[in-house]
């Protein structure tokens, strides 16, 4: 299959993906931002053009690759504890209402405050999105990182049963790197990866039976 039908087979996969209900993290790290910020933004175009509302893609970084697991990790779970909180502050809230409620028919209303604009989604993340980019030096650094980084970033998915997309290019030099970020410096500009991983975390946030 030649790279332009794999991609338009994802392209198939991906037609009709509604994101709209959606909560997304996406961690980045600082290490090479000037190829990482491009794939940040790729990710954040292709969620938004599957409807993930903006105010529900948080994003967060890191120093580099080898702080994505752990960082994706505790974030997700941090989510995911929310969740669970927030069960019992609705609960509270019930009886706050409720209060309010009965003091209003009694004539005594409690004025709340209610915040305007676009309010991010409660509750744990559908999918986390690690991005990084590893270029190979002169010594053996780069390859206990990456298969480290490759190892973490798939437990995390396992761990949480949320969907944690490989985000991370790792490449031999900065063109290599350039190039799949769609920055590359030659004619070709190349393919912006970060779209594709946006898309995946859409597409495996709404599996179901
Ligand atoms: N060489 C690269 C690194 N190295 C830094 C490590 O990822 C890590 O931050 C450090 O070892 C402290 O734990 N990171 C990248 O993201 N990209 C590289 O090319
Ligand atoms: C991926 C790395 O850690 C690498 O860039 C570090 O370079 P070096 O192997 O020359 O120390």
């Amino acid at each position: 299959m030649s790279s332009s039908d794999f991609h338009k087979g994802v392209k198939e996969a991906s037609r009709g993906l509604d994101g709209s209900g959606l909560k997304i993290l996406i961690v980045h790290t600082r290490w090479n931002s000037e190829i990482v910020d491009p794939l940040v933004k790729g990710a954040q175009q292709a969620l938004e053009a599957h409807g993930v509302q903006r105010q529900n893609i948080v994003i967060r970084d890191v120093p580099g690759a080898y702080e994505l697991p752990g960082a994706a990790q505790r974030l997700v779970r941090q989510s995911q504890q929310q969740s669970t909180n927030l069960v019992s502050n609705v609960v509270d809230d019930l009886m706050t209402a409720a209060g309010e409620l009965s003091a209003s028919v009694r004539g005594t209303a409690v004025t709340g405050e209610s915040s305007g604009g676009a309010v991010m989604k409660q509750g744990p993340f559908d999918a986390a999105i690690c991005i990084g980019v590893l270029i190979k030096g002169s010594t053996m650094h780069f390859e206990y990182i990456a298969d480290a980084v490759s190892h973490g970033i798939m437990r995390v998915g396992l761990d949480t049963a949320v969907p944690t997309v490989f985000g991370v290019l790792t490449c031999l030099n900065e063109e290599q790197a350039m190039v799949r970020a769609g920055i590359g410096r030659g004619d070709d500009k190349g393919h912006n990866h970060g779209t594709d991983w946006g898309t995946a975390a859409v597409e495996m946030a709404l599996l179901e039976l």
